[in-house]
């Protein structure tokens, strides 16, 4: 069985008493990738799954982690993994998925024997994973690097500029709940997600990456008119409630991968805040 830790689900009246180490206790989660080691953080937010996995000297295998209660972890849950690194196979029942940097895998309910590897551990794969409870089998898929849908958000006038590219949506692939995409901030500006929103409807997680040495992003949670902020280093992620904003501005641009899960699959339906009535 595998490791995990556990988050519990906050009330929005609970967290506007939070003090900083509250807050990052609660929604951040340092360090997400283990070398040759896969440890999950369940949330009870959506019952949300999050790992990253960087296999250097060994194949690992996705196992079960005692919660599930579950004979194999994906007896009842779908898995999105999006490759960060290197090269590197994800092994599904005999069949082999090559996955180069930032192409992506969807495995449906139902699958066995998953087992992740580099090809060269000295340049490793990392694997960013995202898991969801599903109630039905869908075909697994490799979404390479032409097969994601892009848009283009936001203006170099108002800090936003940033390309957003849709990984795991229903668009592009069947899925039971869960949505994965990327989205990278373009040189110069630093706001993602802005103007925020909200979607009561579904949770979400941000994966922040590609940060580079000795800058930060300040992550923006909380409900629109009671904000707070949660400082964030490369390769760290934060739960977002899904009560909660969920933004952030960097001191230097960066990606990041978004994943969410609960009531409907419409990317689109968002719940939009006036920037000038943030508070
Ligand atoms: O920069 C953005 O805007 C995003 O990436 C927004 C996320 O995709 C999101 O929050 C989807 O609900
Ligand atoms: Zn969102």
């Amino acid at each position: 069985m595998s490791k995990y830790d556990t988050r519990y689900a906050s009330s929005p009246q609970a967290v506007k008493k939070y003090d900083t180490q509250e807050l990052r206790d609660e929604f951040l989660i340092e360090k997400v990738m283990k070398t040759d080691e896969l440890r999950w953080v369940y949330s009870h937010y959506d019952r949300f799954m999050v790992a990253g996995l960087v296999p250097v000297n060994k194949k690992i295998k996705l196992e079960t982690i005692d919660p599930l209660k579950a004979p194999f972890f994906l007896e009842r849950r779908e898995l999105g993994i999006i490759n960060v690194g290197e090269s590197g196979d994800v092994n599904v029942d005999g069949t082999a998925y090559e996955l180069g940097h930032k192409e992506a895998l969807y495995l449906g309910q139902g699958n066995k024997e998953v087992e992740f590897s580099s090809k060269d551990g000295s340049n490793p794969a990392k694997f960013y994973l995202n898991s969801t409870p599903a109630h039905k089998k869908f075909p697994n898929k490799k979404i390479g690097i032409n097969d994601v849908e892009v848009i283009e958000l936001g203006s170099a006038e108002t800090a936003n500029a940033r390309t957003l590219r849709k990984y795991i949506v229903n668009s592009v692939v069947d899925v039971c709940q869960l949505q994965m995409g990327m989205t990278t901030i373009k040189t110069g500006s630093s706001w993602n997600t802005m103007p925020a929103h909200v979607h009561d409807r579904r949770m979400e997680v941000y994966f922040y990456f590609e940060v580079p040495e000795d800058q930060a992003v300040s992550h923006f949670m909380g409900e629109p008119q009671e904000t707070r902020h949660i400082w964030m280093g490369n390769e760290e992620a934060v739960i977002s409630p899904p009560w909660s904003i969920h933004s952030g501005s960097g001191t230097a641009s960066y990606s990041f991968i978004w994943g969410m899960a609960g009531e409907n699959l419409d990317y689109g339906d968002m719940d939009v805040c006036k920037i000038n009535e943030l508070r």
